[in-house]
């Protein structure tokens, strides 16, 4: 098949979506089919954009992913950015690139999974790119989105002072990685495998992008909202960089961070840490944020109403208040009561 037949089936009328998928508000003059798209941002708005790649060997093998599976976590990890900016997405661009031997059904069943996250959170994708690949596939997915002309959420607006919460449990993903690599057997429906093991692998196989919970965040009263972070490398690394963007020292409660039963058995039963997995694992694509300490229950009200939820886990303090050195970063309360310890600036970092 050439490139062109292959931009067709994955896009037009026979493939599993086509640009026919896009939602009713799509803003798309021209999409799929010219040099370019033509989109209509809504008046009073700022544009919010992003991309992200997901490498074979690096981000999925054939014992952690099947295609469907990286199509949707391709679509949902870029997502996971806007929602993390506070933006309702708007807009996809798709580049692949493929070996030549990858059979066209493969790629089909990645545009299907491609196409339900899109979907899923009202995103049109209008272009991309096609190339093959002399090793491995590799997907970069471009995601743009709106948000409120001066309403997006930084990483550099904590305030000492400021409540840390996140927006799920953490470290299933890191577990359900690890678990799959150690049964060594290729991935398949996710109902094929132990009960126990099936919300961690659904954790890192099919993560949600808050989008909700990051729009929510941005609608509020605008000073009572401070920093905003997904987490992609693990919630240290994160709060690591809320804490430097923003000069102030975050302090982390361990017993407070939400962690799914299943992760606290995987870890009991090869005798690790759980807390390390919600750490320093990474792909969790929950929200780590700050919110101004008298408007806390508010917030949670807002969220409870809304059919959401939010963990508090820790509070913001000036660079150095907690006594601990380096002055800006991140400490861990191991358990209520003890003393603050440094959290290592650690996480998934692609060149170390
Ligand atoms: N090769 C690059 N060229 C330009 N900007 C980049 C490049 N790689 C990353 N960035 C930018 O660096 C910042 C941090 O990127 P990254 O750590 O990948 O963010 P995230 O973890 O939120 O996906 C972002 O603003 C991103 O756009
Ligand atoms: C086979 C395999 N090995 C290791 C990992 C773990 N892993 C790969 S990338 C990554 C971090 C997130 O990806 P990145 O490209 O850094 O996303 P970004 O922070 O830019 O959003 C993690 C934890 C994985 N998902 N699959
Ligand atoms: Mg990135
Ligand atoms: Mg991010
Ligand atoms: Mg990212």
């Amino acid at each position: 098949m050439d490139e062109f037949a292959l931009i067709r089936m994955l896009n037009g009328p026979r493939g599993h979506g086509g640009g026919k998928r896009s939602p009713d508000d799509s803003g798309v003059t021209v999409g799929i089919g010219d040099d370019a798209a033509v989109l209509r941002p809504g008046s009073g708005t700022e544009l919010v954009v992003s991309c992200d790649t997901m490498v074979d060997g690096v981000h999925f093998k054939p014992e952690t992913m099947t295609f469907a599976d990286i199509g949707y976590k391709a679509m949902a990890s870029n997502l996971s950015d806007l929602a993390a900016m506070g933006a309702r997405p708007r807009w996809a661009l798709v580049a692949l690139a493929a070996p030549r031997s990858l059979p066209a059904d493969k790629l089909q069943g990645l545009y299907d999974g491609l196409y339900a996250c899109a979907e899923k959170y009202a995103t049109a994708i209008v272009g991309g790119d096609t190339t093959s690949s002399p090793s491995g596939l590799v997907v970069t997915v471009t995601v743009i989105g709106e948000v409120k002309q001066g309403r997006a959420l930084l990483r550099s607006a904590a305030q000492p002072g400021d409540a840390v919460f996140v927006t799920g449990p953490l470290g299933g993903s890191a577990a359900g990685l690890r678990a799959m690599l150690e049964r060594r057997e290729a991935a398949g429906p996710l109902e094929l495998l132990p009960e126990r093991l099936r919300p961690l692998a659904r954790a890192h196989r099919l993560p949600e992008p808050r989008i909700q919970a990051g729009q929510l965040l941005a609608a509020v009263e605008p000073r009572q909202c401070g920093a905003l972070n997904d987490i992609s490398d693990g919630l240290a690394s994160e709060a690591w960089e809320i804490a430097e963007a923003s000069g102030v020292t975050l302090i982390l409660h361990g017993e407070r961070i939400p962690l799914m039963d299943e992760l606290r058995e995987y870890a009991a039963a090869v005798q690790a840490d759980p807390l390390e997995f919600a750490l320093y694992g990474g792909e969790d694509y929950e929200l780590v944020g700050t919110v101004r300490p008298d408007y806390r229950a508010e917030l949670e009200r807002m969220f409870e109403q809304a059919g959401l939820r939010l963990w508090f886990v820790g509070e913001v303090a000036a660079a150095g208040e907690d006594g601990t050195d380096p002055a800006i970063g991140v400490t861990l309360i191991r358990s209520e009561g003890g003393v603050p310890a440094p959290v290592g600036k650690r996480g998934y970092n692609h060149f170390a």
